[in-house]
């Protein structure tokens, strides 16, 4: 990098993976190959149990720093780079005050279980029905809209003069992009959007008849773009040159196009704070028998848009975390495999992942995480394993039904996610599946995805299959012939999950 002048044409893309656990910013050069990358782990505020936020200045401020921080690192500056892309966790979201540039309050998470009762009211009004045929989703506190009524009850019962004031509100995409742009840019896409409740999936548009219904005005939302497209300008004065964003994705959707997977049939597996499997379905909308998410997957100017199916999974990483940061029973998320793998077996015990209540294909937001079958021989590794194990189970639920809703079993499970560095859960996952699991050698699919989203949208690249033929795979776990303990484990892993659920308040 060294030695190029300031009339070099540009020669990276930047990619943003704003996560739940983290915030990071990665480098890009023209055969598709990550040149460096930057990250800060995301500290996660508990208010109450049930309860997640995440301070939104906090998230402004790391995403600056890791752009700065990996232009240093790669010796290169903002007239460099081609474009930015941006992939970011969905449904998480806040209210500002666009004159103060400041927040209202921490942003609600997405596994945040708070609107619960809300949720529950709705569903008990018959409400349901409607709102999945129009959104594609569940009724559940996992999406923005009962989030974002909460927010508007809760203020302005503080703040009686709160609604007649200008209000901004949206998802980190919406919040880090205002930012960015000095605040002239209020937009979201279509696959942020999607994952609201406030958004009609056919029409593709804010919904006024939701917006009604969860007292969200509708001069507080962004502009929706398309996922692919140049939309605007990071301020000059924050880089010292103004970056194009070219893209914008959810960030399972970001790493579904890294994957190639842009046609019917085609899925991965995100293993991250929590685990989202995602099939795209085609221009269609696909409807599941089985409560998987009706979802967007991305759109672009003049294409038709992409639609997917999508089994969201609320823990697996996440509960790692506990492990580490709940129980100190380990130091690091590494050492896990190889603490599982010191046993033969889970000696009896399993593991429900139902920290924030169970998403698909359960959807009980009363379910509470749960230990099975403790015995006076149970030590930390047998903890370690039954929940290693149990992310790779409830994976197995979720491609079961997609594959019943698609009539057609899977042939190879491609992953990414921090979590899937785990050989341990890799290898039991391809036991319980009993199919081959793909492990890429870049796990940051996300980033990859919006760094390819971005590039395309620009010209940067132009051949989008022969970039995701480019990404090396790293290994391929093959199902173990020899072991069908995996799949016995899991019909008893089912009974604990029965026992959990409905757990009273
Ligand atoms: N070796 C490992 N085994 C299991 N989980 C891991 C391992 N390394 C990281 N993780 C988990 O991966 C998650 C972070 O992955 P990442 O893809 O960055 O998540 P996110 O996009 O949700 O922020 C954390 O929840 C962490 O506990
Ligand atoms: O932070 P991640 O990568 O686990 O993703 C969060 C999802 O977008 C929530 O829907």
């Amino acid at each position: 990098m060294t030695g190029s002048t300031s009339s070099d044409p540009p020669f990276t893309i930047m990619a943003l993976d704003l996560g739940t656990t983290g915030n990071r910013a990665l480098l890009f050069d023209r055969s598709g190959q990550m040149l460096a990358q930057a990250y800060r782990e995301l500290p996660q505020i508990y208010p109450q149990p049930g309860w997640l936020e995440h301070d939104p200045q906090r998230i402004w401020q790391d995403t600056l720093s890791v752009m700065r921080a990996v232009m240093q690192e790669a010796g290169i500056r903002a007239e460099q780079v081609a474009a930015l892309g941006l992939a970011v966790q969905r449904e998480t979201c806040l209210l500002w005050d666009p004159t103060t540039g400041k927040p209202l309050h921490n942003a609600i998470v997405w596994q945040d279980r708070r609107t619960a009762p809300l949720c529950q009211e709705l569903i008990d009004q018959g409400q349901e029905p409607d709102i999945r045929q129009r959104t594609g989703l569940v009724l559940d506190a996992y999406f923005s809209a009962t989030k974002l009524a909460w927010l508007r009850e809760h203020l302005s019962a503080q703040d009686p003069g709160l609604l007649s004031r200008r209000i901004l509100a949206g998802t980190i995409d919406s919040w880090v992009i205002w930012n960015l742009s000095g605040g002239s840019l209020h937009i979201t896409d279509d696959s942020n959007a999607s994952r609201t409740l406030l958004y009609n999936l056919q029409e593709r548009r804010w919904d006024p008849t939701l917006c009604e219904r969860f007292g969200i005005p509708m001069q507080w939302l962004p502009d929706i773009c398309p996922s692919l497209g140049r939309v605007g300008y990071t301020a000059p004065d924050l880089f010292g040159a103004a970056i194009p964003i070219a893209a914008i994705l959810g960030d399972q959707q970001a790493a579904l196009l890294a994957h190639g997977c842009d046609r019917p049939g085609l899925m991965k597996c995100t293993y991250g704070t929590g685990s989202f499997l995602v099939a795209h379905t085609g221009s269609t909308i696909a409807r599941s028998q089985h409560r998987l998410l009706s979802t967007l997957a991305w759109t672009s100017p003049n294409q038709p848009a992409g639609y997917a199916l999508e089994g969201s999974m609320f823990t697996s990483g996440a509960c790692i975390q506990w492990l580490r940061d709940g129980l100190g029973i380990i130091h690091s998320a590494d050492e896990t495999a190889s603490l599982a793998q010191q046993l033969p077996d889970s000696g009896g015990l399993y593991f429900v992942p139902a920290l924030s209540g169970l998403g698909a294909p359960h959807w009980d937001m009363s379910a509470r995480g749960a230990f099975f079958g403790i015995t006076g021989g149970i030590r930390r590794e047998h903890l370690v394993r039954a929940v290693l194990e149990s992310i790779a189970y409830q994976v197995k639920e979720v491609v079961d039904a997609v594959a019943e809703d698609l009539g057609s079993p899977l042939q190879r499970l491609k992953v990414d996610g921090g979590a899937c560095r785990n050989d341990f859960l890799m290898q039991w996952q391809a036991n319980v599946l009993g199919i081959p699991v793909e492990r890429p050698q870049l796990l940051d699919a996300t980033a990859q995805g919006a760094a390819f989203a971005a590039g395309l949208a620009v010209g940067f690249w132009e051949d989008y299959l022969a970039l995701v033929a480019a990404r090396p795979v790293d290994r391929v776990f093959q199902p173990d012939p020899e072991s069908d303990l995996a799949q016995t484990c899991f019909r008893t892993w089912q009974e604990a999950v029965a026992r959990a659920k409905q757990w009273p308040e």
